[in-house]
């Protein structure tokens, strides 16, 4: 029996069918519901409750976070539930209901349409058939097509299936607005281009001015480009209105079902691209990943280990096999999915993403590459690079055996890897392996369909600000752009001038320059000592952990912190967007202004003067649709400093940027790259332009990837 949610209240409208064929709606304005005794329950006024008997019935859930709506249709009583309220409240009941039908054992479907759900108008709803051709993911795959696996006892969700390329096809072009109706498959084949037809349409494109970066749109109306729809206008959501072009090709090869990398420097809307992309492509089937927690909680998602249930990426494939095959609901993201998103690619080992590759085929019963899946993959190869994996020859002979990597990777000869992070093996006696990136794969090369380079850079708006960052990209700044940035370091700057710089920096309402430092034990002392310096009294803030039935690590899964303490005075930066109109957004800097009774920050970049009240909220932790974990807390942390891996993908308006013990190729580029202008910016641990150069690193096999891929573009 699942405990009551009395405080569960929404406002709800009952939908039922009539004989004679037209629903009648009863509306109810914050009724309490809740899931009781296998029910859910609707308490109306002065009448008994409405009981839906979750056992009887196939259930079909919406929810709508963003508009605080939720629908719940049950086909055999040809009613549906339609819930408003706090998007928690929902969530909640949302939960209460799948997880008792899972343990009923009922069949059920969970959806997140894109569309409103226009439940007066249209008849009963119907799931969309999906193909019965699911592979057993249990066998090496033989053949593309295998036997279905034996249906669970335990699932609410209809049998899992593999899709396929024409359906993915036709449910994106058909979830991306009305103005890309589904193609007939026929149709379709027929507007392919022909090899020959590719050549010509790309030779007139070379031909015609400014044709070869702008293939994405014009060169559509020929239609004879396999993408030849991209010249059509967009129907995704507002901000896609303000996309670039080489953006609108990326959002078009995606809603072709094409597998597609979209990288550029920092800045360039790679992220908020992902953003676009989740917008139109059909949630059910999406799956968002980042290679690192704090990455992927950026962008709504989850670790691409937890997407594929992976508990050791060291592990050999036949081993996560085992392993992931015994997890139903690891089973059911693998076959479930359609399109995954990976993002901060640059920080995923090449021997994982072969693995990954491998795991795409096997679990999914399928030959082509990942499975079939569609893969949208963003990231910077001249950003942060992954973490050297352990060389399985120092390691005790059972972990070895189980970290030898997969074939088909190019082995590379040399990584010119400032890392130092053989340190922290060789503490361990561990020695590690030099670091292969992930477009150095098989695997890559036979996903990756389409590469995009984003250039036109946002975050920054000054010309030469943005030309000195792409120098140091690259690893080559000039003589010029080491003078320049030498201006910046706080050591060369006497005492008055560093008094200015600090009252400038200070302006802006007490709130002070972020420290970035390579190293996290520096930046926990630094803002613990802070803290500590500052007079007065603190108050505690606990996070309130729902860790699910994993026992998800919530201090790696989210940016909140599990413990907060905070002083008037102190320095803290959202981790959260909590009001984008008011410019109250992730990553926005502050200064604490009152602890108690109510928690007030004042952001010098907020709308409006006053202070702006802070309360605690909830941090999902997402595994594709599901929310499998939750952190409820203030969404601060202490600013004074930060690592430049956490800093990686934020936008900070003042930084300090301590270069000293930087370890890793790009990681002089990520710290440096953060702040919007050259005002915002100062270096300190440099002592002049030599020590300067040699930390501004680029790894050569990212450089050689990048020139020929330039190069390409330019063919
Ligand atoms: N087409 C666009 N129109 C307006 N603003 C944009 C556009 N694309 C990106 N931006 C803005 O540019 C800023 C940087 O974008 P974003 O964080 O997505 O860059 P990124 O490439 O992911 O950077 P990083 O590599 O550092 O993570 C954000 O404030 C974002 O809102």
């Amino acid at each position: 029996m699942t405990s009551p949610v009395p405080e569960s209240v929404a406002s709800v409208v009952l939908e039922k069918g009539t004989s004679s064929g037209s629903p009648c709606q009863y509306p109810y304005r914050n009724v309490p519901v809740y899931v009781r005794n296998k029910h859910l329950c609707i308490c109306l006024r002065n009448k008994p409750a409405e009981q839906f008997h979750l056992w009887d019935f196939t259930l079909y859930d919406k929810l709508l976070e963003a508009e605080g709506k939720m629908s719940f249709k049950f086909k055999k009583k040809d009613c549906q539930v339609m819930l408003q309220g706090d998007p928690q409240t929902l969530r909640t009941i949302r939960q209460e209901v799948l997880a008792l039908m899972n343990g009923l054992g009922v069949e059920g479907r969970s959806t997140r349409p894109q569309g409103r759900p226009a439940l007066a108008a249209k008849g009963p709803h119907k799931p969309r058939q999906q193909p019965a051709q699911q592979a057993n993911p249990y066998a090496k795959p033989s053949s593309s097509v295998a036997s279905r696996p034996p249906s669970r006892a335990n699932s609410f969700v209809s049998e899992p299936v593999l899709p396929r390329r024409a359906d993915l096809k036709r449910q994106i072009d058909y979830h991306s607005g009305s103005l890309l109706p589904p193609l007939h498959p026929a149709k379709r084949n027929a507007s392919r281009p022909t090899p020959d037809e590719m050549k010509r349409e790309r030779e007139r494109r070379d031909a015609s001015p400014g044709g070869k970066s702008d293939s994405s749109g014009r060169s559509g109306r020929s239609g004879v480009s396999g993408v030849s729809a991209v010249s059509r206008p967009l129907a995704l959501c507002p901000e896609a209105d303000n996309l670039t072009e080489a953006q609108k090709k990326v959002v078009n090869l995606a809603r072709y079902g094409k597998n597609v990398f979209f990288t550029g420097g920092a800045g360039v809307g790679k992220s908020y691209l992902i953003h676009i992309l989740k917008s139109f492509i059909p949630q059910d089937t999406l799956f968002v990943t980042a290679s690192t927690g704090l990455a992927a909680c950026q962008i709504g998602g989850s670790t691409i280990q937890k997407f594929g249930g992976i508990q050791n990426s060291d592990d050999t494939v036949d081993r996560i096999v085992s392993s992931v095959t015994k997890s139903f609901q690891a089973m059911q993201r693998w076959t479930s999915a359609k399109t995954l998103i990976i993002d901060e690619i640059s920080m995923v080992e090449g021997r994982f993403f072969q693995k990954l590759e491998e795991l795409g085929r096997r679990l999914r019963g399928c030959h082509k590459p990942f499975g079939g899946l569609q893969l949208l993959i963003s990231g910077d190869f001249l950003q942060l690079p992954p973490v050297p994996p352990n060389d399985p020859a120092s390691l005790p002979a059972a972990a070895a055996s189980s970290s030898r990597g997969p074939p088909g990777i190019k082995r590379s000869d040399s990584t010119a890897s400032l890392q130092s992070n053989a340190s922290t093996g060789s503490r361990r006696g561990v020695r590690k392996l030099p670091v292969i990136f992930a477009f150095e794969t098989d695997a890559w090369r036979k996903t990756v369909q389409h590469t995009v380079e984003l250039t036109q850079v946002f975050r920054q708006s000054n010309q030469q600000f943005i030309s000195i960052l792409n120098e140091i990209r690259f690893g080559n700044p000039s003589p010029a752009t080491l003078t320049l940035l030498m201006a910046h370091a706080r050591h060369l700057i006497n005492g008055r001038q560093q008094q200015q710089q600090q009252q400038q920096g200070q302006s802006k309402a007490g709130v002070v320059a972020t420290k970035l430092l390579p190293r996290r034990k520096e930046v926990d002392e630094l803002n613990r000592e802070s803290l500590r310096q500052l007079p007065g009294q603190t108050r505690e803030f606990l996070a309130v952990d729902n860790t699910g039935p994993g026992g998800i690590d919530l201090d790696m899964a989210t940016n909140a912190p599990r413990h907060l303490t905070l002083k008037k005075g102190a320095q803290v930066i959202l981790v959260k967007t909590i009001n984008a109109s008011r410019h109250l957004v992730n990553g926005a800097r502050g200064v604490v202004t009152q602890i108690h009774p109510k928690l007030l920050v004042h952001f010098p970049g907020a709308a409006g003067s006053k202070d702006h009240e802070i309360n605690a909220t909830c941090f999902d932790v997402r595994v594709g649709n599901q929310v499998v974990a939750t952190r409820t807390q203030v969404p601060l942390v202490l600013a004074w400093a930060f690592t430049v891996h956490k800093s990686q993908g934020m936008t900070i308006d003042m930084a300090e940027v301590g270069l000293a013990g930087t370890f890793a190729e790009g990681q002089a580029y990520v710290a440096l790259s953060r702040v919007k202008s050259l005002e915002g910016l100062t270096i300190h641990g440099v002592r002049d332009e030599n020590e300067l150069r040699y930390v501004i690193r680029a790894n050569d096999r990212c450089l050689l990837y990048y020139e020929n891929l330039r190069k390409a573009a330019n063919r």
